[in-house]
């Protein structure tokens, strides 16, 4: 089968919402080609991993690249992503250049193509994710493994974002506790709480791609006799529960329309993880966490990404 390989030229803010975009529109594995990883010194910190060429990357900006199969719906695919990308126009988000290429590949080198990108990453002093297929040895005796395979759900579990809502639910989760993953994409952070001591954990995705995926890798991990997932829109129909923490990776403006619901739904004692909010827009997203009932107890940061944990008045 031939592959065309679809890239756009875009901000690190719009990096989600286009993975999102590409991933409905039925392209596979997502990949992010992002001069600030050149930057990190993955080898003298974490003893990994990366064997990154400069001249994939762009000077300025990211590139996402997604394959998508040649056949006769490619020409209207391409048309909805463009319009799907500039539509992000309307939600302020920052397109960048926003130059959209599309080129040949054959299927070797799209299957391989993203996974090379992938290998085992030492996320806090705890937790290291590892892709199904590398082999990887538990290098500590406290080191908690978490398996994924990333399918075509959001993400590697690497994305600042989602590396931020672990270190917050490391800081504030306690043995026993419910939690609620809002947006689980592959599930990490629903494995991540139950490995850190979470007793229940309900995992909720709107996405039936991204609740298949959780479900394969909350197996994968062992964990689910404590993790449910299943398909939901952000906190809608919720019965019993009274979690003590929610965590949501999401883009701050979901982020926003939870709130209020959040604030009704946790325990007295609760704290709400969020994440996804790009750095201009944490003034606006801890605003709005205030008048929902929240204190703000503390503001993590990594890139151009904020995780806010905020606790229940
Ligand atoms: C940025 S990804 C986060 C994935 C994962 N939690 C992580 O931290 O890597 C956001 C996820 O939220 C899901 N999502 C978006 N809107 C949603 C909604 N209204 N209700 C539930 N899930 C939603 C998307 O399908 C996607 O899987």
């Amino acid at each position: 089968m031939k592959w065309s390989e679809i890239c756009i030229h875009t901000t690190q803010e719009a990096v989600e919402p286009i993975a999102n975009i590409l991933h409905e529109s039925g392209s596979s594995g997502v990949v992010i080609e992002d001069p600030m990883d050149l930057q990190k010194d993955w080898s003298s910190v974490y003893g990994e991993i990366y064997d990154l060429n400069p001249g994939d990357y762009p000077v300025e900006g990211v590139l996402v690249k997604a394959y998508l199969p040649v056949n006769s719906f490619l020409g209207e695919t391409v048309d909805e992503i463009k319009e799907a990308i500039n539509n992000l126009l309307l939600h302020q988000i920052d397109l960048g250049e926003n130059t959209i290429t599309i080129s040949e590949v054959n299927e070797e080198e799209w299957a391989t193509a993203w996974k090379k990108y992938y290998k085992p990453v030492k996320i806090t002093e705890r937790i290291t994710i590892t892709p199904t297929w590398e082999e990887y040895k538990q290098e500590r005796q406290n080191e908690t493994v978490i398996e994924l395979d990333p399918g075509m759900a959001f993400g590697t579990g690497t994305h600042p974002t989602t590396v931020l809502c672990i270190q917050a639910l490391e800081k504030v989760l306690k043995q026993g506790d419910k939690v609620i993953d809002v947006g689980t994409g592959t599930g990490v952070l629903s494995i991540a709480a139950a490995k850190l001591g979470a007793e229940s954990v309900l995992a909720f995705d709107l996405d039936d791609v991204a609740v298949q995926s959780a479900k394969i890798n909350v197996k994968l991990n062992k964990v689910q006799d404590k993790v449910t997932v299943k398909q939901n829109n952000l906190l809608d129909n919720l019965t019993d529960s009274a979690p003590r923490v929610i965590v949501a990776n999401l883009l701050a403006e979901i982020v926003i329309r939870l709130s209020d619901d959040a604030a009704k739904v946790l325990s007295s004692d609760g704290y709400f993880i969020t994440s996804g909010i790009i750095k201009n827009k944490k003034d606006e997203v801890k605003d709005k966490l205030e008048s929902s009932g929240f204190a703000i107890n503390e503001v993590l940061e990594k890139e151009d990404w904020v995780a806010i944990i905020a606790e229940k008045r």
